[in-house]
């Protein structure tokens, strides 16, 4: 595995604590008549305030990982911790955003995002208030009493993210939470998550298909092998940074960017 470094964030004030802890980690899903190995020998630490962007070939393996943390799935072999605890199914430390948002069709975008606090039992009143600051961080205000099937799909996944955020999760899954948006939407809600990364200092989880993507979010890049999916390279970046301190993404037209672009496709390609 290319391994340059896995130090956590710099400029974080919790630089290289721990959040989560993926140790020999193997998935096999099984049925009657077969038996596919998903992901093979899975060694990650993942740091309080990355953003960490995972690449890989199409059926490597990528959302079986996510589940596997989100705690949807149990892995076959080797043990995920979050701060030094099993991950034993799921609960309300990770917030899950795919790219289908599971929203209720039918209630208005502030009685989605208020309800997994409301099934929690957190009383009414500070869940309407909290309610008010998720819609102001991603830019629902006005929308807060539409239905859902009345929103665009950058909308729905801007409530997907609020009703993620709303639980305070200690880390953000996101599985191509993008990959259905035009190209446009896709610009503005990369820089919607990564100011919400920036300033919360969120941990996130961020599946793509898209190097573009991958390099101007993360702050770590990890690309998986063809299925079953090993980490074949791990490396961080500092792209993202760039863009929130100059407040232009003109780092992406760079040589470093190229080449480190380069390097990535030809990892998923199999040309290293
Ligand atoms: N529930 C399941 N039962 C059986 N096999 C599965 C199941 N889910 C995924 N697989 C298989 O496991 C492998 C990994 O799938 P996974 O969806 O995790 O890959 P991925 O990298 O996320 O793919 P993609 O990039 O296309 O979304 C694939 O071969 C897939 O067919």
């Amino acid at each position: 595995m290319n391994n340059e470094h896995v130090l956590g964030v710099k400029g974080f004030s919790e630089v290289n604590r721990e959040l989560i802890s993926i140790k020999d980690v193997s998935l096999v899903y099984k049925s009657k008549d077969s038996r596919i190995p998903a992901i093979e020998n899975i060694n990650l630490n993942l740091y309080h305030g990355e953003f960490v962007c995972v690449m890989g070939p199409s059926g490597c393996g990528k959302s079986t990982l996510l589940n596997i943390l989100a705690g949807f799935i149990k892995p076959t072999r080797g043990s995920v911790k979050l701060n030094q605890t099993e991950i034993k199914g799921i609960d309300w430390h990770r917030g899950v955003v795919f790219q289908n948002p599971p929203l209720y069709e039918w209630f208005s975008i502030r009685k989605n995002i208020a309800f997994g606090p409301l099934v929690r039992k957190v009383p009414k009143r500070t869940v309407n208030e909290k309610v008010d600051i998720y819609l102001e961080k991603v830019g629902l205000q006005a929308f807060a009493d539409k239905k859902v099937y009345e929103l665009s799909g950058g909308m729905k996944q801007r409530a997907a993210i609020a009703s993620a955020l709303i639980n305070n999760p200690e880390i953000l899954l996101m599985d191509e939470p993008f990959g259905a948006l035009d190209a446009l939407t896709r610009e503005q809600m990369q820089q919607l998550i990564r100011t919400i990364w920036w300033n919360s200092k969120k941990t996130i989880f961020f599946i793509t298909h898209d190097v573009d993507e991958a390099l101007l979010l993360g702050t770590r890049v990890i690309v998986m092998s063809k299925h079953p999916g090993k980490v074949i390279a791990d490396f961080q970046t500092d792209f993202t940074k760039s863009i929130i301190e100059h407040d232009t993404d003109g780092v992406r037209y760079s040589e470093p960017f190229h080449q480190k672009r380069k390097y990535i496709l030809q990892l998923i390609n199999q040309k290293v």
